[in-house]
Order: structure tokens, then sequence, then C-alpha cells
């Protein structure tokens, strides 16, 4: 039985890795949930799955769940509580499934508490990568990666020499606006962006595939996952999302990842690492597929993943700011405050002002963190 706690439980990849857990029941036990505000999924969960721990985003939905939660379930709340479901229970590994920075304190504690983390919050990463890593490594605690890029790149490394490795390449659908010019960008609307043509995913990171935004999470996501300099990360358009990463050796070989766009494939990669074990996904065929298209990269259609790069090779706070700044505007524009390209007009023009800190503490993380937040909410 390996025992498992997921932070987001009730969202995209929480709920699949729930799926995941529940196909293969005789071996997976739940440990602890922790969600936000959707209570209802979440009560349902508990039933589910029986877990001993849960944890809501506030004290007043704690008090809400209280009486309906099992007698054997505990019930906590906030940040203190995702704490609690991170490094509080007898869970072997965590799933890091809740969206943005707001996931780095509770990643941390589980590393701390010695627990194998299943990836999928990418925000962490970027973030505070050095720190995340550093942490790891001196816990000796695994870091399996959930995004469906760094899985490919994970599996089409295993039993590789890494000194072989010449290159990796992430693809990238291109998102909801891959066809649009940026003259049709000005007038897109917040329903349209969350229209991804391959995936089905939450929200925030739909809008991120629009921008690009998600590509440059991922490439700083693959610099501190792989230990790569920036120059051996590629990003690569790819409509089609079969082709879920690459990478090359020195010898010209390129060997890929394949599958049909199902997040429960790397989950529970993740999950049963090293062991693989039948999938309820349905097989890829390359016939019925027939066509895979690849473009190069159009840095000034996508400016956010130049900056992405840009952010990566200054390192410091340079990357905590621009995914604050990235959270900050994403949100606006899902609230309809301000229009598509204005995300990546906040982004540049925060970034225009950072002072970077070199080799940052966790603190000075935290403040960069919360004044980029501040700045952006106000442009
Ligand atoms: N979806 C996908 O296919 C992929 C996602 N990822 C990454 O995985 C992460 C999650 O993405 P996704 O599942 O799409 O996101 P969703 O928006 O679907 O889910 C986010 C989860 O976080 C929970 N949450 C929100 N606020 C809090 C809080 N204050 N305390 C505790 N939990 C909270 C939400 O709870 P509630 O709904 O109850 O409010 C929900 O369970 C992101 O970092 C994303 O980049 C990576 C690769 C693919
Ligand atoms: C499923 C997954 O891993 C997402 O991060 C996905 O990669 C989004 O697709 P694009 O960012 O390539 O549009
Ligand atoms: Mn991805």
């Amino acid at each position: 039985m390996k025992k498992i706690s997921v932070l987001g439980s009730t969202g995209s990849i929480g709920t699949q890795t729930l799926d995941v857990a529940a196909k293969h029941s005789e071996h997976f036990q739940i440990e602890g949930l922790a969600a936000g505000g959707n209570t209802d999924l979440l009560l349902e969960q508990v039933r589910r799955f029986k877990p001993r721990k849960v944890s809501v985003a506030t004290r007043e939905l704690a008090e809400r769940i209280q009486s309906e939660v099992p007698a054997g379930t505990e019930v906590f709340y906030g940040d203190q509580g995702l704490i609690e479901i991170a490094a509080g229970t007898d869970a072997d590994m965590v799933v890091t499934a809740v969206m943005g920075s707001l996931g780095l304190p509770s990643t941390l504690a589980a590393i701390e508490a010695g627990k194998t983390i299943g990836l999928a919050n990418k925000e962490t990463l970027v973030t505070a990568g050095h720190i995340v890593t550093a942490l790891a490594r001196e816990k000796g605690v695994k870091l399996l990666p959930i995004d469906s890029e760094h899985s490919a790149i994970f599996q089409c490394l295993n039993g590789e020499n890494r000194k072989d490795l010449a290159s990796i390449t992430l693809t990238a659908s291109g998102g909801s606006f891959r066809d649009r010019t940026r003259e049709e960008l000005k007038h897109v609307t917040v329903e349209d962006a969350l229209k991804h043509p391959n995936w089905s995913m939450g929200a925030k990171i739909t809008i991120d595939s629009a921008t690009m935004v998600n590509k440059g999470l991922e490439v700083i996501e693959a610099h501190w996952l792989f230990d790569l300099p920036y120059e051996q990360i590629n990003v690569l358009l790819h409509p089609e999302s079969i082709i879920h990463s690459f990478v090359e050796f020195r010898d010209t070989s390129i060997i890929a990842q394949l599958g049909n766009p199902d997040m429960r494939v790397p989950i529970q990669y993740a999950l049963t690492y090293p062991e693989r074990w039948d999938s309820p996904a349905q097989r890829l065929s390359l016939a019925e597929a027939g066509k895979l298209q690849f473009r190069e990269m159009d840095f000034e259609r996508f400016p956010c993943l130049r900056l992405a790069y840009e952010c990566g090779k200054m390192g410091g706070t340079a990357t905590t700011a621009f995914n604050a700044a990235n959270e900050v505007a994403v949100a606006r524009f899902l609230r309809k405050e301000i229009s598509f390209l204005q995300i990546e007009d906040i982004i540049e023009r925060v970034l225009e002002r950072h002072h970077n800190i070199p080799e940052p503490e966790l603190a000075e993380i935290e403040d960069c963190d919360k004044r980029t937040r501040e700045a952006a909410a106000k442009l």
C-alpha cells in the first residue's frame, strides 16, 4: 500500500490523481486531502477515500464541513492546514496540485518531512527552484514530475548517461490562440481563451498556455528538475500534443515520449514509478493520428516565452517576479478587468522595475512575491 496526500484534490490534477488511485485502490491509500473552496466535492472525496486529515482554504469553511466529515477525519484550514496535509500525515508521497506559488510552503514542508513529491505545481520551482531542489537533495527526496512535458523528458532519460545528453525540447501546443495574429489578440475574450485545443485543465494554466507563459514556466521548471542550462532547453510548436517532449543525444539520436493528451498517464507514472501499470487512458494509434506537425517558436508572436528565458538566465528573484506578476495578471484577466494582451504588458512592466536579488533567501523570495503582486495589481 502506498500512502498518498493530495494538495489541491478538487482541481483538474487533483481529481485525476484520485481517479488513478481509485483505479488501483488495492495499492493506494489516501491519507490527506487539501482543497480551496469546493467543499461539496471535497466532502464527496472524503466519503469515498476516507482520509485521516483534510484541509480547506478558510476557518469558516472548516467550521461548515466539520459536522459532515466522519469521526476519524480531522479538519484543518488555511496555510497551516495545507502544511498539515503536506507534512503531518503518514503519507509516503505528496502530490502538489494546488495552483500558484501558494504551494511553496507546503511543498517545502513535505520535503522537510521526507515525503516523495509528485510535482504538478510548477510555480513552486519557478518561484524558488534553488531552495526547493537544494532541500530535496539534502533530504534525499525525489521530485517526480507530473507536468506532461517533464514526465516525458524524465522517461526519455531513464537509463541514459547524462553526459551524452545534448539538449531537451519541450513541445508546445500553441494554446487557444495559436493561429491568431497579434492584431486579432487585441479583442479575444476570456471564454475563447479558456478553450484549449487539446487539454482539459484548470483556468489559470489554460490562460498560461494561450499566452505561452506556461511554456516559459516549464522551461524554468525543466532547468531545475533536470539541472540543465537554458541553452540546452528548447521549445517547439507541436499543435497535436501527441509528442509530449523529446531529448537529443550527442550521437544525434532523438528519443521522444508519445501518447494521447491525458494527464492520468504522467500522474500514474509518478505514483507507480519506477513501475508501469495498466492505465485507463486511450491507446494512441499513430495510423489514426496520421500526421504530426511542428513549427519553430516565434518569440515575437509569443513575447512571454522570451521574457521567461531572460528571467531564467538572469536567475535570482527574476523568475519569482515573472511568476507573481503573471498570477496577478491572469486573475485580473479572468475577472475581466484587463484585456488578454495586457497580461504580457503587466509582466513586462513589472520586470522593467524589478531589482534582482541573486541567490535569494526564502524570506527575500516571499518579500519579492508579495511586492510584485502589489505592483501588478495596481498597473
Ligand atoms: N491541469 C493540468 O492538466 C495540469 C496542471 N499543472 C499544474 O498543476 C497545478 C494545478 O493545476 P490545475 O489542477 O489545472 O488547477 P485547478 O485550478 O483545477 O485546481 C487548483 C486546486 O487548488 C485548490 N486551491 C485553491 N486555493 C487553495 C487554497 N488556498 N488552499 C488549498 N487549496 C487551494 C483548488 O481548490 P478549490 O477548487 O476547492 O477551490 C483546486 O483543488 C498548477 O500548478 C498547474 O500549472 C501541470 C500540468 C498539467
Ligand atoms: C498537460 C500539460 O502538461 C500542460 O502544461 C500542457 O502542456 C499545456 O499545453 P501547452 O502549454 O503546450 O498548450
Ligand atoms: Mn505541461
